[in-house]
């Protein structure tokens, strides 16, 4: 839900979630879906209601049986309308007192629990809230409401090459990547000529990564993802720039992770991907759980929900 409020936000910073009311009062207006706008003049009048939220990374000796549990998760973005927030337009408003506050509830009361050694998919639509999820799970984005628990290291894909710094080259970004995974630099500098030979990119791993195709991006982010050995993988909409060749091999990595690893997550809008390489799936709409079943039985009410076939384009991106 979008709630547009003349209130004095204490989260200055557009675009970041925070507590808040989530359902809006006072004036609010309902424009459909999971969004809606609400004004007024009063900060105080519509001060945030903060429920306990927590997200906790544990260490993986901790629990044999889990490796991620969510309990009722919601997450509300915090942000503006405004194209070019302007000086002026800030001196009006806060001389009526009013601020605009858009907030976004991208995920609505979300509870699944993850066992050891599952795949899980996850599909909807745009907008339905899988991204916000993962960025939650991965740590990145705080819970509004809830609580997420994860137990040992997780390593992202959120999106194409984030984190990567483009002045440098393809192998000191995997230093970096490294590092940040949380592995010794020792560790790091032993799994860097991994990652530059199972992403195949030549003499280009020593070149700034601004050289790069996005496919070649991919594939050097696709490898420090894996090649860190993760408690938990997580990868978002990334196996979709790379060719043919690149999404095999991807797909074989993402297998034998399957083993080793406590848990992967998979987005995608490619069903096709979800249905081979996933054991469990949730499908989501306007942030909540349609429904968590086995992969098949998801893509069927989804594809139905939004009456598209299983064609080869929504089994399979082309
Ligand atoms: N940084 C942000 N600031 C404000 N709102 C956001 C932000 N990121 C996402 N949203 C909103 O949160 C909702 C869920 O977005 P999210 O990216 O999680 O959806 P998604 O299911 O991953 O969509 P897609 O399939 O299009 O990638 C959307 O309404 C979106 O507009």
């Amino acid at each position: 839900m979008i709630s547009l409020s003349a209130s004095k936000p204490t989260n200055p910073q557009p675009s970041q979630p925070g507590p808040t009311s989530g359902s809006g009062n006072g004036g609010a207006q309902h424009v459909g879906g999971i969004f809606s706008m609400r004004t007024g003049r009063k900060a105080r009048d519509k001060a945030p209601v903060s429920k306990k939220s927590e997200h906790v990374f544990r260490d993986n000796s901790g629990r044999t049986d889990l490796a991620v549990s969510v309990q009722h998760l919601s997450i509300t973005y915090r942000t503006t309308f405004e194209r070019v927030p302007t000086f002026k337009n800030a001196i009006v408003r806060a001389g009526r007192g009013e601020r605009a506050v858009v907030e976004i509830n991208a995920v609505n009361d979300v509870s699944f629990d993850v066992k050891n050694g599952t795949a899980l998919g996850i599909i909807g639509s745009n907008g339905a809230g899988k991204s916000t999820i993962m960025r939650s799970l991965a740590g990145i984005l705080p819970p509004t409401h809830g609580r997420v628990e994860v137990w040992g290291r997780a390593s992202t894909l959120l999106a194409l090459g984030v984190g990567f710094n483009a002045m440098l080259s393809g192998r000191e970004n995997v230093i970096l990547g490294g590092l940040a995974a949380g592995l010794s630099r020792k560790e790091v500098e032993e799994r860097a000529n991994d990652v530059a030979q199972w992403a195949e990119l030549g003499d280009f791993i020593d070149a700034p990564m601004r050289t790069y195709s996005s496919g070649m991006f991919q594939r050097l982010a696709f490898s420090v993802a894996v090649h860190m050995k993760p408690d938990i993988l997580m990868v978002d909409e990334a196996l979709s720039a790379g060719d043919a060749k690149f999404r095999e091999k991807a797909q074989t990595k993402m297998e034998e992770l399957r083993s080793s690893a406590r848990a992967v997550f998979l987005v995608s809008h490619a069903l096709g991907s979800i249905k081979e390489m996933c054991d469990d799936a949730i499908w989501l709409h306007k942030g909540r759980i349609m429904m968590h079943a086995e992969p098949a039985e998801c893509i069927d009410a989804y594809t139905q929900f939004v009456k598209v076939g299983k064609t080869p384009s929504t089994m399979e991106e082309l």
